[in-house]
């Protein structure tokens, strides 16, 4: 018996076609029994830890019957060719040619021996059966990925951990139910010329396993494509991993510049620091502007450093002439600019009127000059009049001072250049070197008219160069969860070399850009032999080279750390404007420079790293560090401990405990109505005024308070990061109810307490001691008191009985809702609040008990202004109508309130119904299972400084509060609140 090799390099000439093969099914057909049974569903699995319900598969269950077996087999009915197992179409030799095969007989038609088939098909009824085991087993383990693009060695590493790979092909999938056997067996892949029968086999294998799983979700998702089926399809299983961000800003270069502008905010030295040479969105007017300014002063600093460094290297005969070109005022010009930066930057010009103008004629000029002297070795005019050391020793220590405040100083040269790169493209594809600002704004602007978009940044025009060739490195990293940030490092990180030597004359691509996209299209100049002739280094060979020169400490030092933290940075910068989606990571690829100094500086970080085997030393490394994710993403989310390939990681964000006094001890006091009511209306402008500037004081104090209080230890922007959402509706449910309580004390105090439903509240009026202190607090801002009532939570500055009356539990939950208990003097304060709102919305028909007493109080009613009684009507507008509401109130009306006009009424029932309120007097809560109410703010606002005045107006405008009140919201809160506990005179109420 002849045996099939195992491979076939070449197809033979009399390589079986098509037509030959489906000559030979009859055949084959004999070689097998197989019971094709209707579509069954197998049982369901069992539901997996990630509780995803497994469908059943609706594949054909195939029965396996050897043909020839002791036991007689039941076929159904004869099986036809379609039913067989399939023979590879043999391309290598002649020996398994099909004439070869035993023709068609009665003697192996149906009942051919198991062995036979083996022998001459390679997929049997056996192995079919054991692939759609297989591919059950994976379902039920959430193992399938699909992979899209040649990425081979992510493919090897599941295969290995036992995922099933549906092919992006099998995505469409038709109706579940409909697939047959002939699904599964027929539009098998055609074999490729070179294919091996192995690699043929096992590519048909997963052709028919992923067929198996047409109906089945995908757990885990490689793309080199963003698409948004993708997403969509992870929300709809949310246990898809997909190794694509949607949202990366950083990944272009538009976005990398936004990005990074705010860096600062999110420095922290050892951990995120970062080295971006400076950079400008052109397109945008403003920083248009900038970049001006800046291309203009860097000129200046140019100018004066290449005048010294001429000096000293080549004498002043070098720089300096009777019949040179440039004037000497040239210095002075750039000499007064550097020094007037330097006084802004020192702040010693605020008391200066702003510096003189300088005429665009005069910059045009000088930037004119500043070429002549740097590229057409162009001398300064001198007649020896004056004696040069002085000027050359005060330039001297200008620009030592320049160093100080100029942070980029180490990559500025002499010749002021500048990158310009289209915003978002890559592969080096429209990039331009340039170093005349006409020419520069040439193009821009003309990009500004074709709508396609730029950005300008500073060359590095002192890097370090290995050889005279410059060289960029390639550092990949991961991040496998932007909320809160998890950054994984590689260790590994090759150096890309252009092809040519380094020369700042030489403007070429082949010179100037090191990218492999770009080199690629160049042949290597004359160049150092040392250097590698596929133009790359790993970092093995990088950091030998170090060692050579006596600078490895370097790489250790400032190259390696310094990578990371760069990316660190970035990242942090980032991070708020990346998904938020879990079980999504990805794989970067960021470019560095080095600069003369050893500090790597980010040029650019890409989305999609090119990981082709390009050279010996990317085929090395790429299929490497694929594997190794897989290692990070998919082993290590079921052992912590497993191991992690060549990454490390970098940063995983630390999410600091919610600082206690979030969102839980702002309150509003309604004191300050009857403060403004009692200075009549005469005053109101004056306490509006007063009122605005305490709410800009707590607008910038919000974020010192919040400083302050947490604990140093901890950076700003992790907590940043980790803002827990500020809940308006929670805020206000506590805070806005409490000092109700409190406010009214001093009200309810003088009067008759007939009411036994005011009864709650009154028992839980905060003492004496506590009211003048609510009192004394009332006129600050919201932040003092904010601090004011943490320190009392904590039992810092009050008695115990204080803290007893007006301590809330000292941790809340973020959802929103009401939490307080019943015997809190706080609940009943809110119930008193809502009844007395009922009373409102009854719309005169009927009243409350609570208000009874109280509307016969004088002086309470005088403290009601027209004002207050507009925005007590709007309340009972918004709640008026609620009939259910007024049928609940009790007693008979003591005030018959005017129909009102109901002219926010259909909202705000409908806001009822669908909210799951009970009462419009609860507002500020919800029922503990409903939805949350409209009125979330995100703390973050506050954080970046707008006033929490801010918040609440917005809250306030949730609470249909009119708009007068809305100017001022926290006296609107504090009058609606207090409204509730005031009756209104009848004089004020309008006639009918
Ligand atoms: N500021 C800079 N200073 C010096 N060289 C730079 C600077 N920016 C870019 N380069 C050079 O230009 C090359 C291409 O730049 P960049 O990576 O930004 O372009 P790209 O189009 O995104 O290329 P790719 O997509 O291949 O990374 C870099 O490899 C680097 O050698």
């Amino acid at each position: 018996m002849q045996t099939r090799p195992s491979s076939e390099p070449h197809r033979s000439r009399d390589q079986v076609t098509d037509g030959d093969r489906n000559r030979d099914q009859p055949q084959k057909c004999a070689s097998a029994t197989l019971a094709k049974k209707p579509v069954t569903p197998p049982a369901a699995p069992p539901p997996t830890p990630s509780n995803r319900v497994v469908a059943p598969l609706t594949v054909p269950v195939i029965q396996l019957t050897p043909a020839q077996s002791d036991s007689p087999v039941k076929l159904a009915r004869p099986a036809t060719p379609k039913e067989t197992a399939i023979s590879v179409p043999d391309h290598s030799n002649k020996e398994n040619q099909p004439a070869r095969t035993p023709p068609p007989s009665k003697s192996c038609p149906l009942g051919a021996p198991t062995n036979y088939v083996a022998r001459r098909t390679w997929i049997t009824t056996e192995r079919m059966n054991e692939l759609r085991r297989k591919a059950q087993e994976a379902a039920k383990q959430n193992k399938i990925f699909t992979i899209r693009g040649c990425f081979n060695s992510v493919r090897n590493a599941l295969l290995m951990r036992g995922w099933v790979e549906k092919l992006d092909v099998h995505r469409k999938v038709m109706p579940a139910g409909q697939m047959t056997y002939e699904d599964l067996t027929q539009r098998l892949p055609k074999r490729k010329a070179g294919e091996t029968r192995r690699q043929y086999v096992q590519k048909c294998e997963r052709n028919i396993m992923s067929r198996f799983l047409e109906h089945m979700p995908v757990d885990f998702l490689w793309t080199n494509r963003k698409e948004k089926c993708d997403y969509i399809d992870q929300a709809k299983n949310p246990g898809m991993t997909i190794n694509k961000f949607h949202r990366a800003p950083f990944t272009s270069k538009e976005g990398l510049c936004s990005q990074l502008r705010d860096f600062h905010w999110f420095f922290e030295e050892g951990t995120a620091e970062m080295y971006f040479p400076r950079c400008y969105n052109v397109w945008s007017p403003e920083e248009l502007g900038e970049f001006i300014e800046n291309f203009k002063l860097t000129a200046c600093v140019a100018f004066l450093r290449a005048m010294l460094c001429k000096y000293h290297k080549q004498g002043s005969d070098a720089v300096f002439s009777c019949s040179g070109k440039i004037p000497y005022s040239a210095i002075d010009f750039a000499y007064k600019r550097l020094v007037e930066y330097i006084d802004s930057c020192q702040h010693n010009d605020i008391d200066f009127e702003d510096p003189p103008k300088i005429w665009e004629h005069d910059w045009d000029a000088f930037l004119f000059q500043h070429q002549q002297l740097v590229n057409e070795d162009g001398r300064i005019q001198h007649d020896g009049g004056q004696r040069l050391e002085p000027m050359v020793k005060s330039c001297l220590s200008l620009v030592d001072k320049m160093k100080v405040h100029w942070p980029q100083y180490s990559l500025d040269g002499y010749q002021n250049m500048w990158i310009v790169k289209p915003a978002n493209k890559c592969r080096g594809r429209g990039i331009i070197l340039m170093d005349n600002l006409k020419k520069i704004l040439g193009v821009v602007n003309l990009s500004i008219a074709s709508k396609s978009r730029y950005v300008v940044q500073k060359y590095i025009e002192r890097p370090l160069i290995l050889f005279q060739t410059k060289f960029d490195i390639r550092q990949w990293f991961l991040i496998t969860n932007t909320q809160p940030l998890v950054v994984w490092f590689y260790r590994e990180s090759y150096l890309r070399f252009s092809s040519q030597e380094y020369s700042l004359s030489n403007h070429h691509e082949s010179v100037h850009l090191t990218n492999y996209a770009i080199q690629k299209k160049y042949t290597n100049g004359k160049r150092d032999k040392r250097l590698p002739s596929e133009n790359m280094w790993d970092c093995y060979s990088f950091q030998a080279y170090l060692r050579q020169i006596g600078k490895y400490n370097m790489w250790l030092e400032r190259i390696f750390p310094g990578m990371r933290k760069a990316i660190v940075g970035c990242m942090l910068a980032s991070q708020e404007n990346m998904d938020r989606r879990p079980n999504t990571f990805e794989l970067f690829g960021a470019d560095f420079m080095i600069c003369e100094n050893f500090y790597p500086w980010l040029i650019e970080i890409n989305s999609s790293p090119d990981l082709g085997a390009t050279t010996s030393v990317t085929a090395r490394m790429c299929p490497q560090c694929l594997e190794d994710v897989v290692k990070v993403v998919i082993d290590r989310r079921t052992d912590p401990k497993a191991e992690l390939g060549n990454f490390e990681l970098a940063y995983r964000q630390v999410v600091p405990p919610t600082p206690a006094y979030m969102g839980l001890n702002l309150f509003v006091k309604g004191k300050q109505v009857l403060q403004k009511a009692n200075h009549g209306g005469g005053h109101g402008h004056y306490y509006y005024q007063q009122q605005r500037k305490e709410r800009s004081l707590a607008t910038s104090s919000v974020y010192r308070q919040r400083s302050a209080i947490i604990h140093p230890a901890t950076s700003i922007s992790r907590i940043h990061r980790a803002m827990p959402t500020f809940n308006a509706t929670e805020y206000m449910e506590k805070y806005m109810v409490e000092p109700l309580s409190s406010s009214r004390s001093s009200l309810c105090s003088q009067l008759p307490q007939k009411s036994p439903s005011a009864a709650p509240a009154l028992t839980a009026t905060p003492s004496g001691a506590t009211s003048s202190y609510i009192l004394k607090q009332a006129g600050r801002s919201i932040t003092q008191l904010l601090s004011a009532t943490h320190k009392r939570n904590t039992g810092g500055s009050l008695s115990g009985e204080q803290v007893q009356s007006t301590a809330l539990p000292p941790k809340r939950q973020r959802s929103c809702g009401p939490r307080l208990s019943s015997t809190n003097p706080v609940e009943s304060t809110e119930k008193k609040f809502k009844i007395l709102i009922k009373n409102y919305s009854s719309n005169g028909n009927e009243n409350m008990q609570d208000a009874r007493p109280e509307v016969a109080n004088s002086a309470t009613a005088t403290a009601i202004s027209e004002r207050k009684w507009r925005s007590l009507r709007n309340i009972a507008a918004t709640a008026g109508g609620s009939s259910n509401l007024a049928a609940r109130s009790k007693g008979p009306p003591l005030i018959a309130p005017p129909s009102l006009p109901t002219r926010r009424l259909t909202r705000t029932k409908s806001e009822i119904d669908s909210t799951g309120m009970h009462a419009i007097g609860r507002t500020f809560g919800r029922k503990s299972n409903g939805p949350r109410l409209p009125i979330s703010i995100s703390v973050q606002a506050l954080h970046r400084g707008e006033p929490i005045v801010a918040a609440l107006k917005q809250a306030t405008s949730e609470l249909q509060l009119s708009q007068a009140q809305m100017m001022s919201p926290r006296t609107a809160l504090a009058n609606k609140l207090n409204g509730s506990t005031l009756m209104v005179p009848a004089s004020a109420l309008p006639v009918g």
